[in-house]
């Protein structure tokens, strides 16, 4: 029998780093939001597991791919060696900071879970997730929520209606890059602000009060994707609108209110952008 499950994106409407942890990671809150772009995972049954990709040429398709490492990690905790064949159709931009490797991750962990008859709990789900990277977790349920320790702890929210633009300037970043090189920030945030900050004019549709609040301190990386991101996001900020980098970028990404803006100088620099709706 085939299954056949959506991977959405995610953007981040804020990102605080408090400080860089003794393993090495970085302590923050961030709220993120899924959006209506997807990949498509589709699982069939096979002799052995296999995994093919659409849309994409140049994602590796061994261990290293997040699905092949979701297949593995599945595996050692269930004992189950998945004999599927997994077709992935990419439309997520990779290395945009939209989570797209890592919604895939998720996606595969649940479909795996689906298939075998649920032998892992919720919980298990989710220490498997966090195995596989840090914003991992949150798409195992996706939707809104804030996301806090370096960002496999959760707080979920309703889903709220708001649209995006989003531009990919056509180059990825690193996410460790642009964590490494982050000057030391050590922002006093809980996840009690990102509520008041966020969460709380998000749900009540203050766009104007919550675009004001919006901040990423991953702008602040030396990385020279970083600057290049900058770069976008001056632009946007010629045809009138606020923009943010998701998350480690390179996506820069504006809040749209009532009417869309023109998109003539986006397309004069030939990047890829769409008009998104929160999901
Ligand atoms: C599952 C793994 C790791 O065991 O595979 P392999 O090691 O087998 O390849 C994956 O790579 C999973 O790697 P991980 O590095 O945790 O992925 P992410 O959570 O996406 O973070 C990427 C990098 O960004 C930086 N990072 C990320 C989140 C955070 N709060 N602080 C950070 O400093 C770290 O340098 C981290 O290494
Ligand atoms: N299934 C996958 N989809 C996308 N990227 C993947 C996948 N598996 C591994 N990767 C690797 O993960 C890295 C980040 O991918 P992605 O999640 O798209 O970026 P970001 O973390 O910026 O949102 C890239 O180096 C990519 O090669």
């Amino acid at each position: 029998m085939r299954l056949i499950l959506p991977s959405p994106a995610k953007i981040n409407l804020s990102l605080w780093v408090k400080g860089k942890r003794p393993d090495g990671y970085h302590e923050l809150v961030t709220v993120m939001h899924t959006v209506n772009l997807f990949d498509v995972l589709s699982f069939l049954p096979s002799d052995r597991l296999v995994l093919s990709v659409r849309g994409n040429n140049s994602l590796p398709l061994d261990r290293s791919n997040l699905i092949i490492k979701a297949c593995r990690l599945f595996k050692e905790k269930t004992g189950i060696n998945p004999k599927v064949s997994i077709k992935l159709t990419k439309r997520i931009p990779v290395g945009a900071g939209l989570g797209g490797g890592s919604s895939n991750a998720a996606a595969t962990l649940k479909g795996l879970n689906t298939i075998y008859g649920n032998p892992l709990s919720e919980e298990e789900l989710h220490e498997l997730a966090a195995k596989l990277g840090s914003d991992v977790p949150f798409f195992l349920k996706g939707g809104l929520a804030i996301a806090y320790g370096r960002g496999e702890k959760l707080k979920f929210f309703s889903p709220a209606n708001f649209e995006i633009l989003l531009v990919f300037p056509g180059f990825p970043c690193s996410t460790a890059e642009v964590y490494q090189n982050l000057p030391s920030i050590k922002r006093e945030v809980a996840v009690e602000d990102a509520e008041r900050l966020i969460i709380s004019p998000l749900i009540n549709e203050n766009f104007s009060e919550l675009i004001d609040n919006m901040e990423n301190d991953l702008e602040k990386s030396e990385s020279p994707c970083v600057k290049e991101v900058l770069r976008v996001k001056e632009k946007l900020k010629e045809i009138g609108l606020k923009p943010l980098m998701s998350g480690s970028g390179s996506c820069v990404f504006a809040i749209i209110k009532g009417e869309k803006p023109d998109t003539t100088p986006l397309k004069k620099e030939g990047w890829w952008f769409k008009f998104l709706s929160a999901v």
